[in-house]
């Protein structure tokens, strides 16, 4: 339907638009792009469904995101993937789980602060329609 798609395209705005803000944040540059497996040889024993800033824009322009609560199940895998990887007590890894503590509570208090619950609504039940 073409409200649905409207729905949808609103959507992919709103997404792209919190991405892009999370990408720019300095604090976040480590969670722009995936992680070099070349890099991190032993990362994929550890982290099972890597994810970072990057991969979320392109799932965005490839429509995977059919409501908000999708997208920030997504987003919560680049600081959950972080904590798990990077779990000692020296500094790099004390860092690393800062700024992904960061990135959670950044990313709730964006959704708490910018989404209409009435829109979430809509896309669920587009969702649940298809
Ligand atoms: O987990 C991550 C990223 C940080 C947030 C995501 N990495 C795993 C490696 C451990 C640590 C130091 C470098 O070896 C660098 O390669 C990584 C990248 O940081």
């Amino acid at each position: 339907e073409e409200q649905e798609e409207d729905v949808l395209r609103e959507l992919r705005l709103f997404l792209r638009n919190v991405t892009e803000r999370l990408a720019l944040d300095r604090r976040f540059k480590a969670f722009t792009k995936p992680v070099d497996i070349e890099e991190v040889p032993d990362y994929l024993m550890v982290v099972k469904r890597p994810m970072d800033l990057s991969t979320l824009l392109t799932n965005i322009d490839e429509q995977k995101y059919v409501t908000v609560g999708e997208f920030v199940s997504d987003a919560d895998l680049v600081w959950q993937n972080a904590l798990e990887y990077n779990p000692d007590s020296d500094p790099m890894d004390r860092h690393i789980r800062h700024r992904a503590c960061a990135l959670k509570d950044t990313v709730r208090a964006i959704i708490r602060d910018e989404l209409d619950e009435d829109f979430e609504r809509v896309c669920e039940d587009i969702k649940e329609s298809r």
